[in-house]
Parts: structure tokens; C-alpha cells; sequence
């Protein structure tokens, strides 16, 4: 291991990936890792003093367990500074305070990071400097293309990590193992045998007073255009011949360059929601709109179903439904392989024969598979049974995982430039149909499974 940085530059230091992810993971990464120093300079328009700073860090790395030398010496020069980080004169001063060479982490909105980009042009920056953006990239597909060709003129693209955490969670290897090291599931990995995939990432959260950054947002931008669609590449990508960055990057392009919303049609296949009032593990969350910050005429959804189709010979005809939400009843991170039923039961076999189900759990990663078998009373008749297995759940959080690539200059978890376009082009008859209203913007209570007439999936 080289380790190519010397400093992280967080932009966007005061905010909740900052505190909540990105920091933690960091800190466990130096308590593994106290080979790797790194000095980090936290930068955000908040006004922290040095102290409050300080035990910002502080607390983000217990939430960690981080502890050891390389924590103690982070904690001894870490510095902040309160400033407009879309000024050039303001990031001058902020590289200045960097040691040797920087990874700068682009911890903002995307609108804020355009803006950035924008004012680095102003800037001498240094040889060896790395630029690691947030997702979404960009606002849209036209926004996406203007950010590469900026990010061009910056720096070359192998020192642009275009992040996606999904990508550094144990359940890409842990997919990649169990559809590529088995010879069982691979020859029904078609539409020959799968009848729907569902990808959902029901979660428990609200808000958590990100309305500066989720309220432009909505759950398609912040999860389905980028994390989902990163996972459904994964899951229907073609065998590659490696694990480097330039195969499995090929091979995700190639799903995502043929993925179509299904049908065309928007109307059909999406649909979009917003919390009211209710309660969430027994704590009463407010509605969405009476956050502060949000505002309610900007109609941002926080639950967001798609389904997608994958115009290849091996996916043509299975319908991919991608489901992310905040403020639901179960937390529920799945990604549910239906298979098509069993083209004839033989005569005298009676009682359940459901088609068998597939299911992938993300964090803790486990796996299910759901199948009839014969009844322990009467063999002839059938029962549901569940094979289940439990993957090892990684070394580093997927932060950690993250952050190692990118200090190593190694882009496997990064997401390719055209990759981040294609993903917004996937979306953007969604984002437009939303905004024409076309698609009705439904509601349900914090802590339900979602609108009451919403069919559920997997
Ligand atoms: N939170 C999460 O769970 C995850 C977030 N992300 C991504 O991280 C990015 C940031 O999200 P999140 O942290 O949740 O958002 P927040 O709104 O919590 O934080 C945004 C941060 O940016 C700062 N900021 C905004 N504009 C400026 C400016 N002009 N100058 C200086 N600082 C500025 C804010 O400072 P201030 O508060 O003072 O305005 C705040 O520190 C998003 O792209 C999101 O998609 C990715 C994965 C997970
Ligand atoms: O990128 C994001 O991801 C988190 C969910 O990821 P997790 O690893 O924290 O489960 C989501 O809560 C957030 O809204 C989104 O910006």
C-alpha cells in the first residue's frame, strides 16, 4: 500500500454525512490502519470554534471505537475553518492549511459542489491533489455531462473519485461471490428462470434536519439515481473476467447504458409519496413539511418506487423495481429474486408451491432462499422452507472502504464519469413527469409500510 494523500479537506464539514459517516469511518480506518496518518481540515459556512470542532470529531470517532496513535495526533492538528467554500480566495487559504498532498471531499449538495468546481478554476491546485465528489453528481444529466467536462479542465480523470458508499459495503463483494463462485445460481441468473428483482431501502430515519440537502433532492435523487441503480448494475451485470476497477466498471456501464424505465411510461411505472405525522419506533415524528427548511410547494417525496427494465438478451421482459423511503414502519434493506414458478407441479403434490424466492439482506448482509419442500407429516404435501446464510459482514464500514481507495488512488469504488450520466438519464422522465405532476404525489404516515394502496413488493 502507497498511501497517496497526505490530508483530507472536508467540504461540508458541519453537516450529517460529514459527522454521521464520513468521519467514523475514518477513524476506524486509522485505528486499523495507524500506518496510514492523515491530517484533516474540516471547512463549512457553520460557525464552529476550534473546541466545539473539535468534539465533533471527538464524538464521531467514539461512535466508532476509534482510539490508538494516529487518532490522538489527527486530534492534536485537526483544524476548521467557517467559510463560503464556493470562494476561490476561501479555498487558497484552505489548501494552504493542507499538508502535502489533499484529497478534497466534496461533503455538499451537488449544487453546492458545481459551484465549487467552479471557483477552483480560480485556484492553483496542488500536483498530487484528488478530487472526491458526493452523490448525486450533479443536478441532472445536462448538469452531470458540464461537472465532467469542469472536473476535466481540474484535474485528469484518475484523481476524480465520484463517490457512492454503496459501492464500499461488503454486499457488492458478497454478490459478485455468490453469483460468480457458485455454478447454481448463474444458469437461472436470466429471464429464463426470474420472474421480477425488487431492490428497497426502507429506512427508519426522517429528515434528521438535511432539509438544505434533501429537500432539492427527494428520495429518487438520494437514493434510487445513484445508490440503487449502483446495486442493480451489480446484480445483473455479465460475469467479468476480474475484480479491477476497469472490468467491473465496464460491466455496470453496459447494464446501465441498456436500462430503460419500464414501458417508457412514467405514469405506470413510478410513484411517489410524502410522510404526514406519525411514529416511527415509538418516536413521534413530525410531517415532513413541517420540518424546518422545507418547503412544502417544492411537492419532494420521501418514498420513491421505479421500475426499470434491462433491454438485454438476458434481462428483456423482468421488471426491476427500485424502492427507497424515509420514516417507514420496518427498516428494510432487501434485494428480492422471484423466480418464475415451477412449470408443472407433478400430480399428487399438493399445499404451498410459491415460486422461489431469492433474498439478498443488505446490512447485516444475509442471504435467504425460499423453497417448497416436501411437509414433514404428509410428504405429499408441500411447505415453505428457508435456506439461510449469513456473509461476513467486511472489515471497514463502507466509509472506510471508501476512503482507503481513495487515499490508495484506487477508483474500484468509484463511479465512472458516463456511468454518472447514465444514471440520470435512467431517471429524468421520472424527474420530469414528477414535476408536471403527472405522477400523483400520495401520502402516508411516518411508521406505516407506506400509502395504504400501494401493492407491497418482494
Ligand atoms: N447524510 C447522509 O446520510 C449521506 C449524505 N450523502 C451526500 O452528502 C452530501 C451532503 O449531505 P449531508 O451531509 O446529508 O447534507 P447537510 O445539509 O447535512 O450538510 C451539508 C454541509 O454543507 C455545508 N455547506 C453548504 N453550502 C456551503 C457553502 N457555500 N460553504 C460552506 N459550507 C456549505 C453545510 O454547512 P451549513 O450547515 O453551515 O450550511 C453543511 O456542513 C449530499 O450530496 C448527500 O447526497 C451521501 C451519503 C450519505
Ligand atoms: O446516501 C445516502 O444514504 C443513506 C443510507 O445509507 P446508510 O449507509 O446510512 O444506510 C441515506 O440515509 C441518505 O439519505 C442518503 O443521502
Amino acid at each position: 500500500m502507497v498511501q497517496s494523500i497526505s490530508t483530507l479537506l472536508v467540504l461540508g464539514a458541519s453537516g450529517d454525512l460529514a459527522s454521521r459517516l464520513l468521519l467514523p469511518a475514518l477513524g476506524q480506518l486509522l485505528t486499523r490502519h495507524p500506518e496510514r496518518p492523515v491530517r484533516l481540515v474540516g471547512a463549512a459556512s457553520d460557525e464552529l470554534t476550534h473546541a466545539a470542532w473539535k468534539s465533533i470529531v471527538r464524538a464521531s470517532f467514539a461512535s466508532a471505537e476509534a482510539s490508538g496513535p494516529a487518532i490522538d495526533a489527527l486530534l492534536a492538528t485537526t483544524s476548521y475553518h467557517t467559510v463560503d467554500v464556493t470562494d476561490s480566495a476561501a479555498l487558497s487559504n484552505l489548501l494552504a492549511d493542507c499538508e502535502g498532498d489533499p484529497a478534497i471531499y466534496f461533503a455538499l449538495p451537488p449544487a453546492v459542489t458545481t459551484l465549487v468546481c467552479d471557483a477552483l478554476t480560480d485556484v492553483t491546485l496542488p500536483d498530487g491533489v484528488k478530487l472526491a465528489l458526493e452523490k448525486p453528481f450533479g443536478v441532472d444529466e445536462a448538469g452531470a455531462v458540464a461537472l465532467n467536462h469542469k472536473l476535466a479542465q481540474l484535474v485528469p480523470e484518475e484523481k476524480i473519485f465520484r463517490i457512492d458508499h454503496f459501492l464500499g459495503r461488503s454486499t457488492v463483494l458478497n454478490l459478485l461471490g455468490l453469483r460468480f463462485a457458485n455454478r447454481v445460481f448463474e444458469p437461472l441468473w436470466s429471464n429464463q428462470h426470474i420472474a421480477r428483482i425488487d431492490i428497497i431501502y426502507d429506512e427508519q430515519l426522517g429528515l434528521e434536519g438535511r432539509a438544505g440537502y434533501y429537500d432539492k433532492a427527494g428520495a429518487l435523487v438520494d437514493m434510487i439515481q445513484s445508490h440503487l441503480l449502483q446495486v442493480m448494475a451489480v446484480v445483473a451485470m455479465e460475469p467479468p473476467s476480474t475484480l479491477s476497477a476497469a472490468d467491473v466498471r465496464d460491466a455496470k456501464g453496459l447494464v446501465l447504458r441498456a436500462t430503460k424505465l419500464r414501458g417508457g411510461s412514467p405514469k405506470r411505472s413510478s410513484r411517489r409519496a410524502r410522510y404526514t405525522a406519525g411514529t416511527v419506533d415509538e418516536q413521534v415524528l413530525g410531517a415532513y413539511t413541517d420540518q424546518p427548511g422545507v418547503k412544502p410547494e417544492r411537492d419532494t417525496e420521501t418514498l420513491a418506487e421505479v421500475t426499470v427494465d434491462i433491454n438485454t438478451w438476458r434481462w428483456t421482459g423482468v421488471p426491476f423495481t427500485l424502492r427507497s423511503g424515509k420514516a417507514l414502519g420496518q427498516r428494510r434493506r432487501e434485494i428480492v429474486i422471484t423466480f418464475k414458478p415451477a412449470p408443472h407441479l407433478p400430480t399428487g403434490l399438493e399445499g404451498r408451491d410459491d415460486p422461489s424466492v431469492l433474498r439478498i439482506m443488505l446490512a447485516p448482509d444475509e442471504m435467504a432462499l425460499e423453497i417448497n419442500i416436501n411437509g414433514p407429516s404428509d410428504p405429499r404435501v408441500l411447505e415453505r422452507a428457508s435456506l439461510t446464510a449469513t456473509f461476513g459482514p467486511g472489515q471497514l464500514l463502507a466509509y472506510g472502504e471508501v476512503l482507503e481507495s481513495l487515499f490508495d488512488g484506487d477508483p474500484a469504488l468509484s463511479v465512472r464519469g458516463d456511468t454518472a450520466v447514465e444514471c440520470w438519464r435512467i431517471v429524468a422522465p421520472v424527474l420530469t413527469a414528477w414535476r408536471d405532476g403527472t405522477v400523483p404525489l400520495d401520502d402516508y404516515p411516518a411508521g406505516t409500510a407506506g400509502p395504504a394502496d400501494w401493492a407491497p413488493l418482494g
